[in-house]
């Protein structure tokens, strides 16, 4: 059975880091925008001293504005003073957010394109020890997380640290006594609400994972429904989703406890403690030592200062959460390709001549170190020429592919384009001369215009048009609702597959590269479809030096040399009526692969 639903979510919980080493990056990110961190600091001050400064006018409004014959000049200017409090918190908050969420949207959007940037330049290798699934999660979960930290986190921590700091030293200078008798207090309060707090996250956590659980054993039970019924598992399904519903219910109950069991501490203690102070306050001012308005104020500021303490507790698991983010991104951020143009790169010859040899080549893939993919592999592609090559699955086809684009470097031998080893070349110029038709017309989610020359920006409409006509594409192109500009879907998806191959032969045709690199598509296209595809391939390769993997005979039949290669070596080599006659591993595969197919 599929592996609980949970475990995964667990896996893609970011976890926070151990220290605030990496929250460094994030600085030197923010450290680009002067303006944007002295406007949110000025904000900052400013809204932390007006929260301050309300409970003293409420002391001066309670003092003199209650009291009988007090002058009512007096009660107007301390009610304005607190109006003009009201208005500079508001303006102030507002400019604070503003500021603090921009300079944080600006840092992640910095740090995605970096990050991007850098992505672009690594070699496929990465990406096969890294999945698109955990970067992608690390671009946009990871960068949440460091906006939640600029944007809200650190700016959090400043004002409450203000708030702390200095309503600690009013109170002081308010009423001394029980300024001492609040720091006792405080943490009494403070201590079991943030233990509370922590178990009661945790425990909302593992309530989401439960509902996630249920969800995804309904979207897989629904899914699979004509299984469920045909396997009579209808009892089965019910009994495993009754137990997740089950679980889900028992930590739901679990939470709502420990969420009573905190309101009641929270309301118990935080009022508790006020009553107690002005308790405590009340036989002072009935002593004659304070008055009331003080201890308005200084209930008031007491509950701010508490609250700023409190929040102090939070920052710190936020700032660590946000540091393992800064640390994942680091990684991506600075990874180096490992395919590099070297410092001085050997120029290739111009015009381009089009040939390709493979010397003694041997390679296994990074990530599968002790197979040997390709051994000791000899092939001279000459200008102009056609070699087919064939062979089983997995005997190293697509491989010769990757090492002529230079996505790998092999451990020996070399790869050499026009006499230029490829490892001594700029691996954009080696790029630049080659053009690649994939198996299946890999396109993107734009117009066909964007499809068609997105190996050549430059391309005029009547260029797009003569390569569409090479590659039969013309007409069902010219049948597109809004033309060249209609939006073809996520990945092409609204062309059917023998076009979306003629539109990924189109664009190698306004490449005009010099090498083309042809995989030959294996799944089966109508006899109409095929034949329009190969007859588009056929133009193609004229006058063009092509490697291609072949999979119909009438591509075998019209290369100049078919290379046969098994487990990574090259076993024959000649032409089709050679080859077949030898009764060798290509006579084999010929009889399997073609004859059934495609009619010579
Ligand atoms: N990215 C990769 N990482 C690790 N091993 C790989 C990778 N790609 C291919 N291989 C392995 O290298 C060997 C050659 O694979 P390759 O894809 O070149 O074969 P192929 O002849 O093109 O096969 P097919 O006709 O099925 O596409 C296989 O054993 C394969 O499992």
């Amino acid at each position: 059975m599929a592996k609980s639903p949970a475990s995964e979510t667990d896996s893609v919980e970011p976890k926070p880091a151990r220290d605030l080493g990496p929250l460094g990056m994030i600085f030197r990110a923010a450290r680009a925008y002067p303006g944007l961190i002295v406007a949110a600091g000025v904000a900052l001050v400013v809204t932390a001293s007006a929260t301050l400064a309300i409970p003293a006018g409420f002391r001066e409004i309670i003092d003199r504005g209650f009291s009988e014959g007090s002058d009512p000049g007096e009660i107007n200017r301390w009610f304005r003073y607190l109006l003009g409090m009201v208005v500079v918190l508001a303006v102030g908050t507002a400019c604070r957010f503003y500021f603090v969420s921009i300079l944080g949207e600006r840092v992640v959007a910095d740090i995605r394109l970096a990050v991007q940037q850098n992505l672009l330049r690594l070699s496929p290798g990465f990406f096969e020890e890294n999945s698109p699934k955990e970067i992608s999660s690390r671009m946009t979960a990871d960068t949440t997380l460091i906006e939640s930290v600029v944007g809200t986190t650190i700016s959090v921590a400043l004002r409450n640290l203000i708030m702390a700091i200095g309503g600690l030293v009013y109170l002081v200078w308010l009423a001394p006594g029980l300024t001492v008798m609040l720091l006792l207090v405080v943490p009494a309060v403070i201590v079991p609400l943030v233990v509370f707090g922590r178990r009661l996250r945790k425990i909302s956590r593992a309530s989401q994972d439960r509902v996630a659980d249920v969800a995804a054993t309904t979207s897989e039970v629904l899914g699979a429904m004509k299984i469920v019924q045909g396997f009579n598992q209808e009892g089965r399904e019910l009994a495993r989703f009754g137990k997740f519903v089950e679980e889900t219910f028992v930590t739901a109950k679990h939470r709502i406890l420990t969420r009573s069991l905190m309101t009641l501490c929270g309301i118990a203690f935080v009022f508790g403690s006020i009553v107690l102070l002005m308790w405590r306050g009340a036989v002072q001012v009935a002593e004659g030592l304070l008055s009331g308005g003080t201890i308005a104020a200084f209930v008031l500021t007491g509950v701010l200062v508490a609250g700023a303490f409190g929040s102090l507790t939070e920052v710190y698991g936020d700032l660590l959460r946000g540091a393992g983010a800064a640390s994942r991104l680091k990684e991506l951020l600075e990874e180096q390709p490992a395919i590099k143009a070297p410092a001085r790169p050997q120029a290739m010859p111009e015009p381009p001549r089009g040939s390709l040899a493979f010397q003694n080549v041997t390679f296994s893939y990074p990530t599968r170190p002790t197979d040997t993919a390709i051994r000791d592999f000899t092939l001279t592609v000459e200008p102009g020429e056609t070699v087919a090559i064939v062979g089983p699955s997995g005997a190293g086809k697509s491989t010769i592919f990757q090492l002529a684009e230079r996505f790998y470097d092999p451990q020996a031998g070399s790869v050499k384009m026009d006499g230029v080893p490829l490892t001594q070349a700029d691996p954009a110029e080696v790029r630049r001369r080659m053009a690649l038709v994939p198996q299946e017309g890999i396109l993107f989610a734009a117009s066909a215009r964007d499809n068609l020359r997105y190996g050549n920006w430059q391309a005029s409409e009547e260029a797009i048009w003569e390569a569409a006509r090479t590659a039969n594409a013309e007409d069902f192109l010219r049948d597109l609702p809004q033309g060249l500009d209609t939006f073809l879907g996520d990945g092409g998806a609204r062309l059917s597959g023998g076009q979306r191959q003629r539109v990924a032969i189109a664009r190698a045709v306004l490449r005009d590269a010099p090498i083309l690199l042809l995989d030959e598509a294996t799944s089966a296209l109508d006899a109409e479809s095929e034949q329009l595809v190969q007859q588009a391939l056929e133009r193609l390769m004229q006058n063009r030096t092509t490697l291609v993997i072949a999979h119909r005979l009438a591509t075998v039949r019209a290369a100049d040399r078919i290379v046969v290669m098994d487990k990574g070596e090259i076993v024959e080599q000649g032409d089709h009526a050679s080859l077949s006659a030898s009764g060798g591993l290509y006579a084999r595969l010929a009889s399997l692969q073609f004859d059934a197919k495609a009619p010579a």
